[in-house]
């Protein structure tokens, strides 16, 4: 990434949103129901004994579309989250800049990631409620929420706003570092595959996807421990954890043990290289045509 311009930032981080969501939201509802699948007892078997088995068992019962269930809450979550993420990160990065020119340091990039990590939690909290309420929904028979909308509104009735924002300390603590480790990584990924000589701008197709995908692979390796306890708190019964986070965490070590935290790490790295490889494209292709547009 070049000089970063706000506009531009937000405009291209939400079109690499969309290209996200639409790549990766299959892989992300099974990650999901692994991670908030009952707890099984000696003798009983779990609902689904992988990754394969869940996606068989998702296509079987709800048909191909219902790995894309609660898509459009993502949809209109993520590309304003995206959007304020990169954003965030080009702002982030300005805030350490004396001049425009001055390149940063892999820290300062790191930092600049966490400033991201923190734009983006009002919009990520209550999308990332909303989405696991609904993709845990498996029954049709026994829907209780009809859709995204359906499902805002009854969480105000039941708790207000402070029931949409549940799970917010707990974003924040997958975000700030999870953003920190993605923008670093992709910085350092483009600088190391960026051919002796040449500028990044030229950077192929093929190593802008392998930059991203590599960015969200990092970023997921540090966001899966919180995710899996956000993932619990958000979808619990209100009154469940009323210590949050600390209750969900205490509970995983004594039930189930410590790699519990790691649930769900074969889909949520399936999805990370893909979905992100796809977002960065986005994000760079819509970044060079807002600058043939309207160059600086
Ligand atoms: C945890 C998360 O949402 O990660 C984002 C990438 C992805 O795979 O969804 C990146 N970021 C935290 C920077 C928004």
């Amino acid at each position: 990434m070049g000089k970063s311009n706000p506009y531009k930032d937000f405009v291209s981080g939400g079109v690499g949103g969309v290209c996200l969501v639409v790549a990766g939201h299959p892989l992300d509802t099974i990650k999901v129901r692994l991670q908030t699948m009952p707890p099984i007892k000696p003798g009983e078997t779990p609902l689904y004994k992988g990754t394969f088995d869940c996606a068989m068992q998702t296509i079987r019962k709800e048909g191909f579309f219902g790995l894309y269930k609660g898509m459009s809450a993502p949809v209109a979550g993520v590309t304003p989250m995206f959007a304020v993420c990169f954003l965030g990160f080009g702002v982030g990065k300005k805030l350490q800049q004396k001049s425009p020119d001055q390149d940063l340091t892999y820290l300062q990039f790191f930092k600049a990631g966490m400033l991201a990590g923190v734009f983006t939690t009002a919009i990520m909290t209550p999308g990332e409620r909303i989405k696991c309420l609904l993709q845990i929904q498996a029954d049709s028979k026994v829907k209780k929420y009809a859709g995204p909308i359906d499902c805002a509104k009854q969480l105000y009735r039941e708790g207000g706003i402070r029931s949409i924002y549940r799970g917010t300390a707990a974003t924040l603590l997958r975000d700030v570092p999870a953003s920190g480790m993605y923008f670093m990584t992709y910085e350092w990924l483009q600088h190391v595959l960026t051919p002796k000589g040449h500028d990044r701008n030229e950077l192929s197709v093929s190593r802008t996807l392998t930059a991203g995908g590599f960015a969200g692979m990092f970023n997921w390796l540090v966001a899966i421990p919180p995710d899996v306890l956000k993932s619990r708190l958000q979808t619990a019964p209100a009154g469940t954890y009323p210590n949050g986070i600390r209750d969900v965490f205490r509970e995983l070590l004594r039930n189930e043990g410590i790699f519990a935290l790691y649930k769900g790490v074969i889909p949520v790295m399936l999805r990370a290289f893909p979905a992100n490889a796809a977002c960065f494209l986005g994000y760079e292709v819509t970044m060079k045509g807002l600058d043939w547009l309207f160059p600086e």
